[in-house]
């Protein structure tokens, strides 16, 4: 879908940013472009619209050479978005959206409508599209330049660090809105970061690259992690590279154990043992330390935090983090709608992964 045939780009000061790199960007997947900070990436994914030119190589977009195509025709099958959203200022979110739309002919109330449309499908509420840009927090600024960038409905779509101006919370939930937007819509995403778990997390295929506009390693997350291609990569994929990968094990076999429970609000006896406090729909809501005299029905002052709680299914990485976490070291597994299931013991998590390791040799 996007192919990178040994492009070069040298800039007329003599720095070579992008070194004869040739890469393949298969069609409807994300594929992720990262590395240090100047390392060729926002030069390399500009090529793709046409808002730089290579200096030797070409750069083909469904099988055409783009110096072929007229640049505002390629750009409109390429969605673009970039850091901070890059939203205009004095136009309503509503307005904002619907740009792109009129800008290809639509009437004022279809522009209007398919920009609603957008709107919800990116998450962000109704209530919004009347505001300005400076009158949205940074993850719904962010949603609105997704939105924008989908309204032509491109097959194509650039990311320029799009989530890097958020805070590490709304960012998760903003990879998690691509991955799911992504899994309706499947298009072909090049995705630009420097973030290492951003790329592991998003990326299909991750391509690492080095100073100069190096390919250092083209791979899937869980290729690049096992086997990295030299001290390069293996440096900047980390240290805690065997942990991150956790997040490729299949979870199928992890089987949550049964725990005491007491539900809040119900009359509680003494006992020896932590027990997991549920609310009326069967959530955790934290563990009775062992002797707690109950006076009357159990209120939640009387309970202690618990620690993360695993979604069925989810990453390992999320089992173990729970387990670690409990005052108790038994992780609460639940279901989809945060309803206790079981819990699990890191060594449990542990035992999961050593039974799914690869053996060393064997492809
Ligand atoms: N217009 C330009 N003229 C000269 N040099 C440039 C120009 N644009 C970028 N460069 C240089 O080219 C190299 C690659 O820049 P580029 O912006 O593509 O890197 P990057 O990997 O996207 O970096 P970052 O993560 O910091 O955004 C850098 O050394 C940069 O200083």
């Amino acid at each position: 879908m996007i192919e990178f045939q040994a492009v070069r780009k040298e800039y007329q000061n003599g720095t070579v940013a992008v070194h004869e790199l040739s890469l393949s960007v298969r069609a409807g997947t994300i594929t992720v472009l990262v590395g240090p900070s100047g390392c060729g990436k926002t030069t390399l994914m500009r090529m793709v619209n046409r808002m730089i030119e290579p200096s030797s190589g070409k750069v083909l977009v469904g099988g055409t050479d783009v110096r072929e195509r007229d640049p505002a025709e390629l750009r409109r099958g390429i969605g673009y978005v970039i850091q901070q959203a890059g939203l205009f200022p004095h136009r309503t979110v509503l307005d904002n959206i619907a740009t792109v739309p009129l800008l290809h002919g639509r009437s004022k109330q279809e522009a209007r409508q398919r920009a609603g449309e957008l709107l919800e499908l990116v998450g962000l509420q109704p209530e919004l599209a009347k505001r300005y840009p400076a009158q949205l927090s940074g993850g719904q600024q962010q949603r609105v330049g997704v939105a924008r960038a989908l309204a032509a409905d491109p097959p194509v779509l650039l990311m320029d660090e799009p989530f890097s101006a958020v805070d590490p919370v709304v960012r998760e939930g903003l990879q998690d809105e691509l991955l799911r937007l992504q899994d309706e819509l499947d298009k072909t995403v090049l995705f630009v970061t420097h973030d290492i778990d951003e790329a592991i997390k998003l990326g299909e295929k991750v391509a690492v690259l080095r100073q100069g506009g190096h390919l250092a390693q083209y791979a899937e997350p869980d290729d690049l992690l096992a086997e990295p291609a030299d001290d390069f990569v293996t440096a900047f994929v980390g240290r805690d590279r065997g942990y991150r990968r956790l997040s490729f094990v299949d979870s199928d076999s992890l089987s949550p154990q049964p725990v005491d429970t007491v539900e809040l609000g119900s009359r509680v006896d003494r006992q020896q043992q932590w027990r997991l406090a549920l609310d009326d729909a069967g959530r955790p809501r934290g563990w009775l330390p062992p002797e707690t005299e109950v006076d009357g029905p159990l209120s939640e002052e009387r309970l202690v935090a618990g620690g993360s709680l695993y979604s069925r299914g989810a990453p390992l990485r999320g089992a173990l983090d729970a387990a670690l976490s409990a005052p108790t070291g038994l992780g609460v597994v639940v279901d989809g709608d945060g309803g206790y299931v079981g819990v699990v013991t890191a060594e449990h998590v542990l035992g999961v992964i050593e039974r799914h390791r690869r053996p060393e040799g064997l492809p």
